[in-house]
């Protein structure tokens, strides 16, 4: 078969969700891609012009059927990802954050002045996240404008859909000498370096990459430069990233040096847009929360960091209910694992232990002060895809008409890791919870970026 799918009809079953806390559920749909791999037309089984369709795209050698037991599913879009942090992954992880980063992710960071090393490093990621299914990235990079430059290059040679931040950190007491932007106009002319290099990039003529205004967090910049990085996002029109309302230490100063929380700040500094994602928020107050929706801005949720570096969860179900925009990061190396299958399993328990609080030696009812802060499969499958697009602004997430195709082939089958459905006792909505439970890498047959084929084999 193949390698891409532009200009063909897709035969698949699987599933989808749209909209927060739906699923669909397809059984031998049509998908009629475009030569750009756009959606064109679904049609489903049944449908008045459903066989036509079929015998037309069989005829003409147009139609992909893809093998029956497999599952289609919109590709995994990962919200918060420090790309540099990868070889660190699994380790160090029992130190409070301020400690971890001064201590080993500064100085792992600061490697990626070495342009060999950069290749090496950004080569592996890349390979091993499309393979996990990730086929959008938001990525934190270095401070360095050459490694930033081949993290663009190695994602538009391996296809991913991805967005680069160059990290902007320019603050002398937090940040160590070997490892910051000398200056304010250092950090400003790295930021513009990338912004031209990937918008003039010729292998990037789909846009597949974009570039992203990154001060890495408000304690590691200056106040002048959180606003020149706050106009050149405005000038630009650009993505914006950055962590806010982390940690107890992290949220504390700022509310020392700013006398208010992260989220104002940020705004105040022109830094709170539609498309600025904001890492972690576990400290968000509502009137935060208030102020990401009214700015169209959204939370990268990464459980699993948060357990091991924030010491607090963050109310995820909260966020919803006001309207927030949210999606799932795996916060690679603060978060031990590059599946974002992980993050969205790791969603799931978080907001359980929330609701329910962990100490055994409270009474029941005492253990919390928070009530229904769990959240379904549904939601969190929504917002590990088409809710992680949404916050980017992207046309991928799903397989309604319009959007470009994003997608993972889920083989339970594949010998290496069985996923056990058991499907004369379990069907419908239940497969799907059965197949994001049980993912891994090895039931990832096929990765599709823009209806290419970034790994795997097709049939
Ligand atoms: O989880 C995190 N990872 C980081 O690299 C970082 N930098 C600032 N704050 C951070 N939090």
């Amino acid at each position: 078969m193949s390698q891409s799918l532009r200009g063909k009809t897709v035969l698949a079953s699987g599933f989808d969700a749209p909209a927060r806390g739906e699923i669909r559920r397809f059984e031998q749909l049509l998908i009629i891609l475009d030569d750009a791999g756009v959606i064109q037309e679904t049609h489903a089984e049944g449908s008045a012009r459903y066989e036509q369709l079929l015998s037309h795209a069989r005829q003409a050698g147009d139609l992909v059927a893809q093998p029956a037991g497999t599952y289609l599913l919109p590709g995994f879009v990962d919200l918060h990802i420090h790309a540099p942090q990868y070889p660190q992954l699994g380790s160090a992880l029992d130190q409070p954050l301020d400690v971890w980063l001064k201590t080993y992710t500064f100085p792992l960071e600061a490697k990626y002045r070495d342009e060999a090393f950069a290749e090496r490093a950004y080569g592996i990621l890349i390979e091993d996240l499309i393979a996990s299914g990730t086929t959008t990235a938001l990525y934190f990079g270095t401070i360095h404008p050459a490694a930033n430059r081949i993290l663009a290059d190695k994602c538009l040679e391996k296809g991913q859909r991805a967005l680069i931040g160059k990290v902007a950190m320019d603050h002398k007491e937090l940040c160590p000498p070997e490892y910051r932007d000398a200056s304010v106009d250092e950090a400003l002319a790295g930021t513009q370096d990338l912004i031209d290099y990937i918008t003039r990039h010729p292998d990037n003529s789909e846009n597949r990459v974009k570039p992203v205004v990154t001060p890495r967090f408000i304690p590691a910049c200056t106040d002048e430069l959180l606003g020149e990085l706050g106009q050149l996002a405005g000038a630009h029109n650009c993505h914006i990233q950055t962590h806010a309302s982390e940690g107890d230490w992290e949220h504390n100063h700022v509310l020392d040096r700013h006398g208010m929380s992260d989220t104002e700040s940020l705004d105040r500094f022109g830094l709170l847009r539609e498309h600025t994602v904001l890492a972690h928020g576990n400290f968000l107050s509502l009137v935060d929360m208030e102020r990401i929706k009214t700015r169209k801005a959204a939370v990268a949720h990464c459980p699993l960091s948060n357990a091991y570096f924030a010491d607090a969860i963050f109310p995820l179900a909260v966020a919803l209910e006001k309207g927030v925009r949210v999606g799932l990061g795996t916060d690679i190396s603060a978060g031990p694992s590059s599946s974002l299958a992980n993050s969205l399993r790791s969603s799931l328990w978080s907001g359980r232990l929330l609701e329910s609080g962990t100490d055994p030696a409270m009474a029941p009812g005492e253990r919390s002060s928070r009530a229904g802060q769990r959240i379904g499969m549904h939601t969190a499958f929504h917002l590990a895809t088409a809710g992680g697009a949404e916050a980017l602004g992207l046309p991928v997430g799903s397989f309604q008409p319009g959007m470009i195709f994003d997608a993972i082939l889920v083989d339970p089958e594949a010998k290496a890791a069985p996923i056990r459905l058991w499907q004369d006792l379990y069907g419908g909505d239940e497969i799907l919870e059965k197949l994001l439970y049980g993912v891994t890498r090895a039931n990832i047959a096929q990765v599709w970026i823009g209806a290419e084929l970034c790994a795997g084999e097709a049939v």
